[in-house]
């Protein structure tokens, strides 16, 4: 167990920024297709003259180092740290706040904002600045540590990662999400499942795979489709999950089974889960992503960090309105 594990803890609480104080948002003017100024906009409107909001602007530089920033800033004293970008941004944010209790908002201006609709969190820049200046609850997600760095939504080896490696930034600006799937069809033919070696705390398994997912978060792109069921961010555990599909009719039968929320009856997937380090290796090197960028190659060894970031979450219902929802939905589903 490392320190970070003990520091951890996975209450809900709710807090509201008050007046006078301070929020500092990074900010990635190139992530999606939202401009700077539009969420400068966004957060000067909705947090008013009574709260200071610090923008640091990322600029892409090699030797940027935003874990950092953010750790320079939060010393200062700060009520949050915003993360206004795509998986990347959020992700290098919250490395930047690991073992802290500051809670840090994510405002999904990027191009896929995978973690974003993990949490369920609101998509519009809109509704997510005004999340971050209103009442809102926290929850404490688990992280991947691989050397001094740290992840918090999925690292993958196989298919998505050359997804991720080959799609150009000019074409997510200029085709969103679609760039992402046009990359992935035209990596997939022609692809051949690999031998992998893989362990998940005591259980070792050598696979012939097409995809090493390593998961906190479970969303495959787009909800409702996810990698399997019972993946969650916050439950002190990392997934692997392990795609052996090779043949046309073995990807459908895992479309099939995706789209019915059933992957564990399929003959292609198989699920291993880890509270302490996963250890992957493959025949012969393989690019890794890590939360949507190119770590690196093939072997990879992952420390699972539990209850590790405070993320803003819209607040929890009282039990009166869960009650009141409760009966609206019956009163729905009488009428249909
Ligand atoms: N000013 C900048 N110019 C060019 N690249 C930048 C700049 N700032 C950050 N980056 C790069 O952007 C990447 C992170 O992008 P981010 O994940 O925020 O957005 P995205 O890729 O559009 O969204 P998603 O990951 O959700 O698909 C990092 O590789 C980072 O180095």
């Amino acid at each position: 167990m490392t320190d970070l594990q003990d520091v951890a803890d996975t209450t809900t609480v709710s807090r509201e920024p008050g007046s006078g104080q301070r929020v500092f948002v990074v900010l990635n003017p190139m992530a999606g297709s939202c401009t700077a100024d539009d969420v400068r906009n966004a957060l000067q409107q909705h947090f008013g003259e009574d709260t200071t909001v610090d923008i640091y602007e990322t600029t892409g530089a090699d030797d940027e180092d935003v874990a950092e920033i953010v750790r320079r800033e939060a010393a200062k004293g700060v009520a949050l740290v915003g993360a206004a970008g795509g998986d990347g941004t959020v992700s290098e944010v919250a490395e930047g706040l690991i073992g802290s209790d500051i809670p840090m908002g994510i405002i999904p201006v990027g191009t896929a904002n995978v973690f974003a609709r993990e949490l369920e969190l609101p998509m519009t820049l809109d509704d997510a600045c005004a999340l971050l200046a209103g009442q809102y609850g926290t929850t404490k997600i688990d992280a991947m540590k691989v050397g001094d760095d740290y992840f918090i939504l999925q690292i993958g080896i196989g298919l998505d990662s050359l997804m991720i490696r080959d799609t150009e930034r000019e074409a997510k600006r200029r085709f969103g999400r679609a760039a992402y799937i046009w990359t992935m069809l035209t990596r997939f033919v022609g692809y051949q499942p690999v031998r992998f070696t893989i362990q998940a705390d005591g259980q070792r398994v050598r696979p012939r795979a097409s995809q090493v997912l390593i998961a906190n978060g479970g969303v495959l792109g787009v909800p409702p489709f996810r990698w399997g069921p019972n993946i969650s961010p916050d439950d002190g555990k990392i997934n692997v999950c392990i795609v052996s599909a090779r043949t046309a009719l073995d990807y459908l039968g895992l479309i099939w089974h995706t789209i019915l929320g059933q992957q564990r009856r399929d003959r292609n997937v198989r699920y291993l889960a880890a509270a302490n380090s996963i250890v992957i290796s493959a025949d012969h090197p393989l690019p890794v992503q890590a939360d949507g960028e190119i770590l690196g190659n093939t072997p990879i060894q992952i420390q699972v960090v539990p209850h590790a970031v405070a993320v803003i979450v819209p607040q929890k219902e009282t039990a009166t309105e869960q009650a009141a929802d409760r009966a609206k939905a019956a009163e729905r589903a009488v009428a249909a």
